[in-house]
């Protein structure tokens, strides 16, 4: 009697599941595609280790090259058999700015489960339609040319900082093994300073209570993101220690940011000398004030508080170290920004340094790296209703997207295509001369396009512009390895940390130029 049970039981879930497997290829109308049996962005199809049968959690870095049949195909489809959504995905530019560019129009949605608001609420980055609007009406306004003025200043004051505490200045040569870590931090006070006006110090002293810092605080609650959207909250209650300390971290994040939003609340409301700074900060306290589509709920202040301080430091920190580490890499493209900053500094002093666009080659630096290491690299949309694009390979032919389906702009095959870059995978800044911001996909596309975009420019330029003004910087091979090795070991494997793609860790050995004596 059991094993009838069981064995109809078993035809049960076998026709269930053979049924959810026809009805997702109808749904992508058989376009060709992985078959997987865990979608990679299930919890199963990202803990379970990569296989022929499970793409894995990073399969977009690891098939670069392969996936989109060497990208003979603008879009491809992921129907998995037992867990996870039927997706498409694509490695065309031109389609992303067909469905980006056409966002308002088209009505479309960020799926929920991929985005941030299960943990910290509905934010800007979150949201749809018309709440996005007022979400982004508010928070828009902050990133202004007072504001890249601050980041430029502030980028510099850090650096300096940085220097000073890590005691650089006295040291000839300095081995660091993770660079991916100041990046990190220096990050961190670029827009806890310059979004939020939150006083951190690159030397910030523990609490003599023992209670966390804002910096610690925040570094345990991004690097176990993913963690805290998986767990269940009773999870925390278990007699696991780390897992104390992550409740711990973002409960004291949490209660730093609620500090510090009242605070410049009351401050607005006395109409304190010095209190309207426009940024951020200030623009989300207002927001309480506000009506209608110039207001912002309790709740929703926190959540864009939370979501842009993860999404203004970890994608540019990536960046960064990216950068850094292919500049390492090339000495000859290195050498070039070098001049390039001398040249400028010898003319003007860093404070007439107003715009990225003033150094071409560190700019273009900096995008090849973006290019190269997306640190923002899944972009996904549902359709509300059918989309009509038109897709040039492996034919030219319009492709309707049915209402309901999903795609994935994956742009680390976007910015690999090698039918629009030549020789992709290699780091060649020249290609980026001369060509305007909107080109720009790492950025996203259309109405939704990133609103920290010239706030991660100018600080990443300024903080590239210092380090290569004072450092040559080099590879930092272990014994006997070769630069081609050390290539392979750091720069080609790549991980999602927090909501970023990221590589390394990257150690670097830095050598004091002459301008520092
Ligand atoms: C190199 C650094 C950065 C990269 C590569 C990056 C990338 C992106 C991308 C691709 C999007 C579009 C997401 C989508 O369409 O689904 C986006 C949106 C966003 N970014 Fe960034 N970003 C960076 C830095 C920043 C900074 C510094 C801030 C704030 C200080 C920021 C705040 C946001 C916000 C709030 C959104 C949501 C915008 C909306 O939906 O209207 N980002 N970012």
């Amino acid at each position: 009697m059991f094993l009838t049970l069981a064995f109809l039981g078993l035809i049960f879930l076998c026709v269930r599941y053979a049924y959810r497997f026809i009805q997702g290829l109808r749904s992508v109308e058989h376009t060709p595609g992985f078959r997987p049996l865990f979608s990679p962005i299930t919890i199963m199809g990202a803990a379970l280790p990569r296989s022929s049968w499970n793409p894995g959690q990073m399969w977009q870095w690891d098939e670069r090259e392969t996936a989109y049949f060497n990208h003979s195909h603008d879009v491809i489809s992921m129907v998995p058999i037992l867990a996870g959504k039927p997706y498409y995905y694509t490695c065309s530019g031109e389609v992303l700015k067909q469905v980006l560019g056409n966002e308002s129009k088209l009505h479309l949605a960020k799926p929920q489960e991929m985005t941030l608001a299960s943990l910290v609420g509905d934010s800007l980055a979150s949201v749809n339609g018309e709440v996005w609007r007022r979400h982004r009406r508010i928070v828009a306004p902050a990133f202004n040319p007072r504001t890249y003025s601050l980041v430029r200043t502030e980028s510099s004051n850090i650096y300096n900082e940085m220097v000073k505490a890590e005691c650089w200045i006295e040291q000839g040569e300095i081995l660091v093994p993770e660079i991916n870590k100041l990046a990190l931090k220096f990050s961190l006070l670029v827009v806890a300073r310059c979004g939020f006006a939150i006083p951190v110090k690159w030397n910030n002293k523990a609490d003599s209570t023992g209670k966390l810092t804002f910096e610690d605080a925040i570094s345990i609650a991004s690097e176990s993101l993913i963690p805290r959207f998986m767990l269940p909250t009773w999870a925390y209650k278990l007699p696991i220690k780390k897992l104390h300390e992550i409740d711990l971290a973002w409960k004291t994040f949490g209660a730093y940011m609620e500090d510090y939003i009242r605070t410049r609340r009351e401050k607005l409301q006395q109409e304190e000398e010095g209190s309207d700074t426009g940024d951020i900060l200030c623009r989300l306290a207002a927001s309480y004030e506000g009506s209608g589509k110039y207001s912002l709920s309790e709740d929703e202040v926190m959540a864009n508080m939370f979501t842009i301080m993860f999404a203004g430091h970890e994608t540019t920190a990536d960046a960064i170290t990216a950068a850094l580490g292919l500049l390492a890499l090339h000495q000859e493209e290195q050498e070039k920004a070098y001049k390039e900053i001398v040249n400028f500094l010898s003319t003007s002093d860093l404070k007439e340094f107003n715009d990225p666009g003033q150094l071409p080659h560190v700019q273009a630096c900096f995008r090849e790296a973006l290019r190269l290491y997306p640190p923002a690299f899944m972009l996904p949309r549902e359709m509300q209703e059918d989309v009509i694009i038109q897709v040039q390979r492996p034919v030219e032919k319009p492709m309707v997207l049915r209402k309901g389906t999903r795609i994935m702009m994956d742009l680390i095959s976007i910015h690999r295509n090698p039918n629009v870059y030549e020789d992709p995978h290699s780091f060649r800044p020249s290609r980026w001369y001369g060509v305007s911001e909107p080109g720009v996909a790492m950025f996203g596309a259309g109405p939704r396009a990133c609103v920290g975009r010239k706030f991660a420019h100018t600080e990443a330029v300024s903080f590239l512009v210092n380090v290569l003004r004072d450092w040559k910087l080099d590879i930092s091979p272990l014994d006997g390895e070769s630069r081609a090795e050390y290539e392979e070991r750091v720069m080609r494997k790549a991980t999602q940390e927090g909501t970023a793609l990221s590589i390394g860790p990257v150690p670097l050995k830095l050598k004091k130029r002459p301008s520092m004596d």
